[in-house]
This record gives structure tokens, C-alpha cells and sequence, in this order.
């Protein structure tokens, strides 16, 4: 009976022994995890080139898988270097085989936002959200969505307790909807804040995201509630910005620990330029929100690689609400969806500019810069990159550069790889 005694106890002290070091190995796994994350950049931009209809190709992808040329003619071609493109016949499983490592940062506790930006029928949608009744072309966000519940399912394994709630709202013309309640308009009522560092929008609802299943149909309901209207551009396009909002919290009883992380997966609506988007009356409203929303996310970014002291995130609802991804220890991850034919060359050229001067922001070291040259990222490309409606002089700025040539926003981040 003695002997008997001895040994359950023994065993009880090396159940203790073992769950102790599987934490303190989880703890190194996730400080590891972000140590990589934060070599790769807390700031990283995606490029993604769509399928042409019926037009020719004027965008190539280079074999390398971060190089990125547009060619408008034989004499002026504009090289760019991303930390990842893809091209037409990429897959939406490849594509967020190489986002999902962020999604784990916010499981991770941290602050995390992914956004497409481009011009209208770029294919911002199709990356974010996909078709999400087909497994193998849905998007990020239910893609995300999926991981992030098997993630927790699995963690609880360890002891992990995790809660997760979810928010989806729309901005449109600088008024927030919730694209969770039923018949809910745009309202001024919807206030931003910032509590313990995460997001918090007055009088929206918050729902638990307890399964795959359950969190599927949330993203169903706000997609089916989403604003989309006719354009000349697209006929079904979505001139407000979605924020889908993932609040995560873990609770380790026995060790005391806990994490507060979001993910919040932006579609952006689309950057084209008044002029040929062919808006009037309230579509030129529209189309001016939309453009003054991007112009300051355009100056947060640059704000953010000068090492200003000031980062204008409250110049709008957007940026006043991804404040904490964009600064600090966020991680934001930046798609530029390009249509690559020739009637679109002038928004590509516009898109790519604005992906390269977010692509030479790095978070969490003081906003220090990258050295950029050949033209790309110069000061008079910037500011004509931030606003979508600026029609700046590409080819003054730009150059004839060699189809070899590159960016040194992109060299520089490659090297840090
Ligand atoms: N990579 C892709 N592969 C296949 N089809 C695509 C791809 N990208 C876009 N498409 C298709 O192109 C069309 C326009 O794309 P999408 O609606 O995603 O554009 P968008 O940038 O979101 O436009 P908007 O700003 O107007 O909302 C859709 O029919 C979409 O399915």
C-alpha cells in the first residue's frame, strides 16, 4: 500500500513536472514565432495580380515570387520588389498559406490587421472573402476564421481556455454600420476607442465565435448585409471599407497567463481615381470619403517611416480604428491587388507606388525607414501615392528602368529575411 502511494505520487510530481515544461516550451514557441515574424517585418506587403478577362497582360510576375514588373510600354517598364507576389493562377490556399503565420500571431496575443487595397475589380474581395460557400476559393477571413477555432480547440489540449467574439462593421462615408444587426444604418452613434490597447466600437455587436460553423454563418450574414453598389467600374462594387473583427482572449489557469489579441481583416473599397470611375452626385461623394480614408492610411504609413513623433490615426475612422496594428508591436499585413490590363495601367502604377512606400515602414523600431531609391517612394511619389485621385506623372518619377531593375525598399527587406 506504501509502495502503492509512492508511486501515484511520483507520477502526479512528473504529470506537474511535464505540463510546467510543455508551458515554458509553448512560452519559447510563441517568443520564437514572433522573434520571426518581426525579422520578416511588422509591416509586410503581398502583391497579388488577377486572372485577365479579355485583355493582355501588361503586369508580369517574375518566377522568384517577389518581383512584380508593369510595362506600359517596350521603353517604360517599372520594376517592384514585394515580400511576396502572386500571380494570376496563385491559389486562395497559397495565398493564405503564407498569411496564416500572422493569424497564429494573434492567437499569440498580439495585434494583428490584413488589408487589400486596389483599385475597384482588383480582386480585393476575392482575397479577403473569396467565394465562401466553396471551400477551395473562399478567402482569408473564413479561412482565418476556421484556423484560429481549430487553434484554440487544440491549445485547450494544453490548458489553454480562449474566448473569442467577433464584430463586422462597414465604414461608409465616414459613418460605421454594423453589419451585425439586422436593418442597422451608417451612424455618426458608433464612437472608436482604445481599451488595454484593443479596438472597441460603442453599440455594435460583439458575438462568441464558438465553431467553425458558427463563425462561418456570422461572415455569411455581414457579406449578405455589405453595401455594394453599381459602378461604371464594377457592377457589383462594394464602395465601403469591411472590418471584420476577431477579439481573442487566453487563459492559462494554472500559470496565471493571459493574452489579449485581435485580427482584423480589412477590405478596403476600391482606390480608383474620380475622373475615370465616372462618379457624380452621391457616388462623387462616395468616391471622395473613400479617397480621403486611404489618403490617411497613406499618412499614417508616412508618418510612420519618417519616425514622426505624431501619427495622424484620428484624421480618420479607418486608421482611428486599426491604430493599434499600425503602431507599436502591431503586425499589419498589406495585400495590392493589381488588375494587370492596359485600361488599368495608371491605377496599377498608382497601387504599386502606395504598396512601396508601406512596403519601407517597419514597426516597433521606431518607425525606422528604409532606404528607398529608383524613383519609387521618392518625396513628390509619396504624396501623389497617397490620395487615390491624384493622377501623378509616372513616368517623370518612375524612369525607363531595365525590366532587371528593383526597388531598394524591396532589397532591403529581402535581406532581412
Ligand atoms: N485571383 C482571382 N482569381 C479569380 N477571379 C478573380 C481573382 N481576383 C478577382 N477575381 C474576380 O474578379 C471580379 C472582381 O473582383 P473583386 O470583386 O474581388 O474586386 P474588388 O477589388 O473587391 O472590387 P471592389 O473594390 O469594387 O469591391 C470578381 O468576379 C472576382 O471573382
Amino acid at each position: 500500500m506504501e509502495s502503492f502511494r509512492k508511486t501515484a505520487e511520483e507520477r502526479l510530481a512528473r504529470i506537474e513536472q511535464l505540463e510546467s515544461e510543455a508551458l515554458e516550451a509553448d512560452a519559447i514557441r510563441r517568443k520564437l514565432h514572433n522573434q520571426i515574424q518581426e525579422l520578416r517585418g511588422n509591416v509586410r506587403v503581398f502583391c497579388r495580380v488577377r486572372p485577365t478577362t479579355s485583355e493582355t497582360a501588361i503586369v508580369d510576375c517574375a518566377p522568384d515570387g517577389t518581383s512584380v514588373e508593369l510595362k506600359r510600354s517596350d521603353a517604360d517598364v517599372a520594376g517592384f520588389e514585394f515580400d511576396r507576389v502572386f500571380g494570376p493562377s496563385s491559389t486562395q490556399c497559397e495565398v493564405f498559406d503564407e498569411v496564416s503565420q500572422l493569424v497564429q500571431s494573434a492567437l499569440d496575443g498580439y495585434k494583428v490587421c490584413l488589408f487589400s487595397y486596389g483599385q475597384t475589380g482588383s480582386g480585393k474581395t476575392h482575397t479577403m472573402l473569396g467565394d465562401q460557400h466553396n471551400e477551395e476559393t473562399r478567402g482569408i477571413i473564413p479561412r482565418a476564421v476556421a484556423k484560429v477555432v481549430e487553434a484554440s480547440e487544440a491549445n485547450a489540449k494544453k490548458g489553454w481556455k480562449y474566448r473569442m467574439c467577433a464584430s463586422y462593421v462597414e465604414i461608409y462615408n465616414e459613418q460605421v454600420r454594423d453589419l451585425l444587426k439586422a436593418g442597422s444604418g451608417h451612424s455618426d452613434k458608433h464612437s472608436i476607442a482604445h481599451v488595454d490597447g484593443v479596438t472597441e466600437v460603442s453599440g455594435v455587436n460583439k458575438e462568441p465565435v464558438e465553431s467553425v460553423e458558427a463563425a462561418a454563418g456570422l461572415v455569411r450574414r455581414a457579406a449578405a448585409a455589405r453595401a455594394v453598389e453599381a459602378t461604371q467600374m464594377n457592377a457589383v462594387s462594394s464602395r465601403s471599407h469591411t472590418i471584420f473583427m476577431l477579439y481573442i482572449t487566453g487563459e492559462h489557469e494554472a500559470s496565471g497567463s493571459r493574452l489579449t489579441g485581435c485580427l482584423n481583416l480589412v477590405d478596403l473599397a476600391g482606390s480608383e481615381r474620380v475622373g475615370r470611375s465616372g462618379a457624380e452626385g452621391a457616388r462623387l461623394k462616395e468616391a471622395c470619403a473613400i479617397n480621403k480614408s486611404l489618403s490617411c492610411l497613406g499618412d499614417v504609413f508616412q508618418a510612420l517611416s519618417n519616425g514622426q513623433k505624431h501619427i495622424p490615426y484620428r484624421n480618420s475612422k479607418l486608421t482611428y480604428l486599426l491604430q493599434p496594428c499600425l503602431g507599436g508591436d502591431g503586425k499589419t499585413l498589406m495585400f495590392v491587388n493589381i488588375n494587370p490590363e492596359a485600361p488599368s495601367a495608371e491605377e496599377s502604377m498608382c497601387s504599386l507606388k502606395f504598396a512601396a512606400q508601406v512596403n519601407a515602414v517597419e514597426l516597433g523600431r521606431g518607425g525606422a525607414k528604409r532606404n528607398i531609391v529608383s524613383g519609387i517612394g521618392k518625396k513628390e511619389d509619396k504624396e501623389d501615392s497617397s490620395s487615390g485621385d491624384k493622377k501623378p506623372d509616372d513616368k517623370k518619377k518612375v524612369g525607363k528602368r531595365p525590366a532587371t531593375a528593383r526597388t531598394a525598399a524591396g532589397a532591403a527587406k529581402k535581406s532581412k529575411r
